[in-house]
C-alpha cells in the first residue's frame, strides 16, 4: 500500500546550517509516528518543509505517491493535511464551537464564498461531533478565552480533525498540559486515530507521553535521523541516549 507520506533525501538549510540533512521517511496509513530529538534537532524544520510553510534545499515530498513540494500550505489542507501548533490557535473571543467551525471553514471555499455564501456544509454536525469526542460539551458555548490551558490544547487538537484530514501534524500537542489532563488527551488522540483511521507524525519532548502515543518512533539529532523503532527499542538504543546527554 503506497505510503500516506514519503519524505526522501530531504535537506533545508540556512546559510552554512544543515537544519535537515539527507531525511528519509514514510508515515502509513492510520500510523502514529513520533519525532524525537533534543533542541534544535531539526524537528521543526521537517515539519515546515513537509507543511509548505518552508521551501526545501533539495529532497522529495509525496502525499499518497503525489509529490507535494511546492503547494501552498492552504492546498495542503485541501489535501487532507491538519496540524497543531507549538502555540496554541484558538481564537479566545470566539466560542469552542465557533473556533471548530473556524477551523473547517479554513478547508471549505474561498475566502469569498465564506463571507457570501454561508453555506454550512455540515460543519456545524462535524463540530458538535469534535466538541462531544475531545470532551468539551460542557464548555461547548464558552469562550476558548475561559477555558483552562488542558482544555485549550484539546480544543486546538480537535479543530485540527474539522476537515477530516488523512494526515495530521502534531506539533507538541501535550506541551504545558498538567498531568491530570495529559491522559486523557493521549486517550483521545489515539481514539480518533483507530476511528478515522488518519495518520499522525507527532513532535514531542515529553518521553513518557510520545511513548505511550506512538507506535513508531523516530529520533533526530543535528538534522538527522540517527535511530528509529518502538518506543522500547528507541528507549534502550544507546545512540539515543547519547544524542540527549551529549546535547
Ligand atoms: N529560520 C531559521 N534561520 C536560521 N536557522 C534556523 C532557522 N530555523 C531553524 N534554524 C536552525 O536550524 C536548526 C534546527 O532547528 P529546529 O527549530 O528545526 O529544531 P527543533 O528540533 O525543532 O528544536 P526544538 O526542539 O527546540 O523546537 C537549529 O540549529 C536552528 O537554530
Amino acid at each position: 500500500m503506497t505510503p500516506v507520506l514519503q519524505v526522501s533525501h530531504l535537506t533545508k538549510s540556512f546559510g552554512g546550517i544543515q537544519a535537515v540533512d539527507d531525511v528519509s521517511l514514510e508515515v502509513r496509513q492510520g500510523e502514529i509516528l513520533g519525532l524525537i530529538g533534543p533542541n534544535g534537532s531539526g524537528k521543526s524544520t521537517l515539519f515546515n518543509c513537509i507543511l509548505g510553510q518552508l521551501q526545501a534545499t533539495a529532497g522529495e515530498i509525496r502525499l499518497d505517491g503525489e509529490p507535494i513540494v511546492g503547494l501552498r500550505p492552504s492546498d495542503l489542507s485541501r489535501r487532507g493535511v491538519g496540524r497543531t501548533f507549538q502555540l496554541l490557535q484558538v481564537f479566545p473571543q470566539l466560542t469552542v464551537v465557533e473556533n471548530l467551525i473556524v477551523a473547517g471553514q479554513e478547508h471549505v471555499g474561498s475566502m469569498w464564498s465564506r463571507l457570501v455564501g454561508r453555506r454550512d456544509c455540515g460543519l456545524t454536525d462535524r463540530a458538535r461531533q469534535m466538541v462531544d469526542f475531545f470532551l468539551l460539551s460542557h464548555v461547548a458555548q464558552e469562550y476558548a478565552g475561559n477555558l483552562s490551558y488542558g482544555q485549550q490544547k484539546l480544543l486546538d487538537a480537535a479543530m485540527a480533525f474539522m476537515a477530516e484530514p488523512r494526515l495530521v501534524l502534531l506539533d507538541e500537542p501535550a506541551g504545558g498540559v498538567n498531568l491530570t489532563m495529559l491522559a486523557g488527551l493521549r486517550e483521545r488522540l489515539i481514539a480518533i486515530n483507530a476511528r478515522e483511521n488518519v495518520s499522525f507524525v507527532v513532535i514531542e519532548h515529553n518521553m513518557e507521553f510520545v511513548m505511550g502515543l506512538c507506535t513508531r518512533i523516530l529520533v533526530l539529532a543535528e538534522g538527522r535521523i540517527i535511530a528509529e523503532g518502538t518506543p522500547d527499542q528507541v528507549r534502550r538504543d544507546p545512540r539515543v541516549i547519547e544524542a540527549y546527554l551529549g546535547h
